[in-house]
């Protein structure tokens, strides 16, 4: 094949403001012979090998020796994704809690891949001194803890679980909503500490009542279903317009949703739109009597607000499960050194306060490992981003075991004008079997397959493509 039939429908990048990188790229070694094991749950499995041909088994490939890969994986994440990694060789450090920024700081330096959930904050001061590291793998929905703009413009692709904890967080919020229309912690701390308190006053059912959801993405539209299930009626407000599920309705305005729900849940990522979304004047527009319940990001509500409102008697009740400052590991403490209000927060009556639980159930966290360590190995191994929240989705049919002699090529490189005809100069002189490229911003993705290579080729091309201005990360697997 020639380069011209490799190259066809080639997307021509676009211009961009000329970033440049000082990361060093991973150096090629000899590659080992490893299965890469694959789990027939995996929902992604047949997507990501869709082409490869009936009859020839796919190859594995790597970019170098495995035990020379090594991650680092924080905040206690489940062993199935330890599995996955351990079993391809890799070197796979565990911690059970997050890490402050200055040890983050050094650990992440000499890693290939980084694992975390929703506490470790990888900013671009953490990132810049990461300078072996080609992918991030959140083993969670979230991904705002993450500087996903400067990972791709340093060549670093981030991939997370989009809804496998989806159904553990509506679950949650379905039990809160009954927990705190029955005042189920009051009573519950009552009775552990003796007192026999049995009240009907201020009691409600669920059934007949209104539930307000903000955010109808997999977790709104999940508990939508679940709380209709339950005799609730669903009213959502959401900044797309959505397909409503059963007999929910979508209104126009948050204001118009505060006004009917007797039972408010935030279900919105934290972006600067949602910071205090909830706020003093979002609680005057709800429903004297109503409760709130945030199980999506701390930022979202303005606890101060919320403490005055429910103080005043207006909010009858709330369920937190995340808060704008978050303990590091289990047995830290929830005090005012974390969050000025913690106490006056805790002082309240019937409010349900969670550390972070939402997605942590034995189902979420077991899929979870599998999905994002499977994208994991096969970023590191077979360079495809399907899936990833940050770099363009790219992704070829895998080579096959009669394929000998072929490398796979990936150039991450800024989205400039003239590069791909620069690329090209230098893979041309080789056999291109397929090659394809796509762009996100600023940040370009090229994958090419090239036959009839050997060690000293594939040196050369890694270099001559190192040495283009364009670049921001090189890497030959084969
Ligand atoms: N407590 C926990 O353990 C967990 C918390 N989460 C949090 O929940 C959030 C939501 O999760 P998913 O439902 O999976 O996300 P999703 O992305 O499927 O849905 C989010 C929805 O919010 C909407 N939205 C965005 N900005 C909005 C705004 N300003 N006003 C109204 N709607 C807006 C979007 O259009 C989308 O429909 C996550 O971003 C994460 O932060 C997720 C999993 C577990
Ligand atoms: O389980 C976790 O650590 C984080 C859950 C969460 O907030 C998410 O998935 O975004």
């Amino acid at each position: 094949m020639t380069i011209e039939d490799a190259t066809s429908g080639i997307d021509i990048a676009s211009p961009t403001n000329g970033l440049s990188s000082q990361r060093p790229s991973i150096s090629l070694s000899k590659s080992p012979s490893a299965t890469y094991p694959r789990s027939p749950a995996s929902k992604d499995a047949s997507r990501w090998q869709r082409g490869n041909t009936a009859a020839s088994a796919a190859k594995p490939l790597k970019p170098f020796a495995t035990e020379d890969i090594k991650i680092l994986l924080l905040e206690n994440v489940n062993q199935t994704g330890r599995d996955i990694l351990a079993a391809q060789g890799y070197q796979v450090d565990v911690l059970k809690t997050s890490l402050p920024e200055d040890e983050l700081v050094k650990r992440i330096r000499d890693v290939h891949v980084i694992g975390i959930r929703s506490k470790t904050q990888l900013t671009a001061r953490v990132l810049r001194e990461a300078k072996n590291l080609i992918v991030i793998g959140c083993f969670c929905i979230g991904t705002n803890q993450v500087d996903t703009q400067y990972a791709a413009k340093h060549g670093i692709a981030v991939f997370n679980s989009p809804f496998s904890n989806s159904r553990s967080v509506a679950e949650l919020v379905i039990a809160e909503v009954i927990a705190l229309a029955r005042q189920l912690g009051d009573r519950s701390n009552e009775l552990h500490k003796g007192t026999w308190n049995k009240v009907s006053s201020g009691c409600w059912e669920i059934r007949g009542k209104t539930l307000g959801i903000i955010g109808y993405g997999h977790i709104g539209s999940q508990l939508s279903v679940l709380a209709e299930a339950m005799g609730m009626t669903v009213v959502f407000y959401d900044v797309v317009n959505l397909m409503a599920l059963g007999t929910a309705k979508q209104v126009p305005t948050l204001e118009t949703l505060l006004g009917a729900a007797d039972f408010v849940t935030c279900h919105v990522p934290e972006l600067p739109e949602t910071h205090n979304m909830i706020g003093r004047l979002q609680f005057e527009q709800m429903k004297h009597g109503s409760y709130l319940i945030n199980a999506s990001r701390g930022s979202v509500i303005d606890i101060p607000a919320l403490i005055d409102v429910m103080r005043s008697g207006k909010l009858v009740g709330a369920a937190l499960d995340v808060y704008p400052a978050e303990p590091g590991g289990n047995g830290d403490y929830f005090t005012s050194d974390l969050n000025l209000w913690a106490e006056d927060l805790r002082s309240l009556k019937n409010i349900i306060l969670t550390p972070h639980i939402g997605g942590s159930t034995e189902e979420a966290q077991s899929a979870i490992g599998i999905e994002v360590s499977e994208a994991l190995v096969r970023y590191v191994n077979e360079g495809c981003t399907l899936g990833a929240v940050n770099m363009p989705e790219v992704n070829l049919r895998s080579l096959t075991m009669e394929e000998e002699n072929h490398v796979r090529v990936i150039y991450i490189h800024h989205n400039v004008p003239g590069v791909l005809k620069k690329v090209n100069e230098i893979l041309g002189d080789h056999n291109v079997d397929k090659q394809t490229t796509d762009s996100r911003g600023d940040v370009a993705y090229l994958m090419a397959d090239i036959s009839d290579v050997n060690a000293s080729v594939i040196k050369d091309l890694y270099q001559s493509l190192e040495g283009l201005s364009s670049r921001i990360m090189t890497r030959v697997l084969y």
